[in-house]
């Protein structure tokens, strides 16, 4: 099976109210009507002690990608080790030295600012197609080289990930069916809020692949969950947000547990943010290692079996996923 890449999510459009009689996107809402406050259907409100704070950015752990392909076994130990721990502990790491060229960054967040500003008539005919129906334009061919160089960089961040579990390099490219996994590029305009106290860009989830890379347009925006409290993140230029998702959670049996994250929205500069998640393929049964089960740790099967295409059905059909899956095991 070929992977299945899907373009261009203009994701903010979800909030549209139900009872809206006709569909409009924010985007439309915020420049043709020339808002200063939010209609109330769109207001979004926080506990306060779900706001974020600061936290100082040397804490969140950066990753040097070039020192996962070094051959000294000194460093790659200490950056196996170095990966478990950011896994472990945050569920979130910024990727430097990654070698997916600044250019094409930032020729894909412009690819992707052209599409958001077509007329929505345009931007219509392109729901549901995948990149090789729509060749010929030439922000799909940047996003499909994007697509392409950063399903390598997580293909060998997930080599590294199966020796921090304890496994041989493979594993996880074996277990996972990773040849025809699950690719999704998602492109998020975020518009200017006029009242960005309340609203919410994305509220807080998780993502249902393994491990998603996240870039932006230096607007920043993205929120994190650490220990319970909410995060501003602030990436470094040209590095790469990762975070570990659902199936990675569910794969090592809750050693990494699938961070939330939500983004907020501001009043000054528009944002634009591209996630790519790479997931297993949709036929795998994805169910915790059998060797993080019986091991040394004792622990328990915390995760119940499920087809990656039942779980994204059901994604799709708004029902919990990871909670659905999740067993209560001491
Ligand atoms: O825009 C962001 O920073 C987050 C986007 C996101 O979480 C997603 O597309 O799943
Ligand atoms: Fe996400």
């Amino acid at each position: 099976m070929a992977p299945a890449t899907s373009l261009f999510v203009e994701k903010p459009t979800d909030q549209t109210p139900p009872q809206a009689s006709k569909r409009v996107s924010v985007k439309t809402l915020v420049e043709s009507l020339g808002l200063t406050s939010i209609p109330s259907s769109y207001s979004y409100s926080l506990n306060p002690n779900e706001s974020a704070g600061s936290e100082p950015d040397e804490t969140i752990p950066t990753i040097d990608f070039s020192l996962l392909t070094s051959t000294d076994p000194h460093q790659r130990s200490k950056i196996i080790r170095d990966l478990d721990r950011a896994c472990r502990e945050w569920g979130f790491f910024m990727l430097v030295n990654h070698g997916v060229p600044k250019s094409l960054m930032k020729e894909t967040l412009d690819g992707c600012n052209q599409f958001f500003n077509l007329p929505m008539e345009e931007k219509k005919e392109y729901e549901g197609r995948t990149f090789g129906s729509r060749l010929g334009l030439e922000q799909g061919e940047v996003a499909e080289e994007y697509s392409k160089r950063t399903r390598e960089v997580i293909k060998e961040l997930l080599k590294g990930v199966s020796e921090s579990l304890g496994f041989e390099q493979s594993y996880i490219e074996k277990a996972m069916n990773l040849e025809s996994g699950l690719q999704i590029f998602a492109a998020n305009l975020y518009p200017l809020c006029p009242q960005p106290e309340l609203a919410m860009g994305i509220p807080a989830h998780t993502d249902h692949g393994l491990l998603t890379l996240l870039i932006e347009n230096e607007i920043g925006g993205l929120q994190i969950q650490h220990n319970g409290k909410w995060f501003n993140v602030n990436p470094l230029p040209n590095s790469f947000l990762v975070n570990t998702d659902d199936h990675l959670e569910i794969l090592s049996n809750g050693r990494y547990k699938s961070i939330k994250h939500r983004a907020v929205v501001n009043s000054n500069a528009t944002r634009i943010s591209i996630a790519v998640p790479l997931g297993p393929s949709l036929d795998t049964v994805v169910s915790p290692a059998p060797e993080l089960i019986e091991g040394e740790s004792g622990r328990p099967a915390a995760y119940l079996p499920m087809k990656y295409k039942d779980y994204m059905d059901r994604q799709l059909e708004g029902k919990p996923c990871l909670d659905h899956v999740r067993l209560p095991v001491a």
